[in-house]
């Protein structure tokens, strides 16, 4: 579903080049679930903008879906993320002028996949029933959280990349929606690459990495090591 091979990527710095990925291997398989953890600033976020295809690496090469990401232009990159990933940022990039059900349809719409008996299960299992004429400032923070996690899902993506998706939320919120995406998740049999610093979120997924120096390294959350 996702592989990177040898990946390098660094970034110009007023003290020099700050190298961020030093030849990073990564497979992500169909239906497989991912935690990333690492230190702040160990790459984490970098890592998932080059697997969205919105980066490019300095060297090695990003797959995605079979296709070779890293190598398209713009265009073709712009559209295969449209075709096949979801992505969840921290800050939710709603469309402020659309309404929670508006948001849904735009982005399976602009994934040519929109199916409205769909958009209405995701609505109820959002448990945003009731509230698909509002529009996301009239929503609060959890269920602006769940409307992220419900657009992405809407264009049905065979790769969902989430980035701290429950991190700006009471610890009660992000549990109930942590557990909500992972459900929506397992049954689109959609794979899944979360960033997350929390051992007890990524405690659930089928595998975790941690992030350290350029390199990734297999890393159990349970034990709470220093990355936590
Ligand atoms: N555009 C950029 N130019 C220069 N340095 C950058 C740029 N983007 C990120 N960095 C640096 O690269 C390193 C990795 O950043 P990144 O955001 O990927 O880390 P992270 O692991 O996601 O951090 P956090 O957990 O704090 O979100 C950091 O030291 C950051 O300051």
């Amino acid at each position: 579903m996702l592989e990177f091979r040898q990946v390098a990527k660094a970034y110009a710095t007023p003290q020099g080049p700050l190298e961020v990925l030093a030849g990073v291997d990564l497979e992500l398989a169909p239906g497989e679930s991912l935690a990333l953890m690492g230190e702040s600033g160990s790459g984490k976020s970098t890592l998932l903008h080059l697997a969205a295809g919105l980066d490019l690496p300095d060297r090695g090469e990003v797959r995605l879906a079979g296709c070779a990401i890293s190598s398209l232009a713009e265009p073709a990159r712009a559209r295969l993320r449209r075709e096949t990933l979801g992505l969840v940022f921290q800050q939710f990039h709603l469309v402020a002028s659309l309404s929670v059900r508006d948001n849904l349809r735009l982005q399976a719409r602009l994934a040519g996949r929109e199916r409205p008996d769909w958009t209405a299960e995701l609505i109820a299992r959002l448990g945003l029933g009731g509230l698909e004429r509002r529009y996301p400032e009239q929503l609060s923070g959890g269920q602006q959280q769940r409307l992220a996690i419900g657009r992405a899902l809407a264009p049905r993506p065979a790769l969902l990349l989430a980035d701290e998706p429950t991190g700006n939320l009471d610890e009660t919120s992000a549990g109930e929606v942590l557990e909500l995406m992972l459900a929506l998740v397992r049954e689109a049999g959609c794979s899944l690459l979360m960033v997350t610093h929390s051992p007890r979120v990524a405690a659930p997924l089928s595998r975790c990495l941690r992030l350290s120096r350029g390199q990734l390294a297999p890393h159990r959350p349970a034990e709470r090591q220093p990355c936590a």
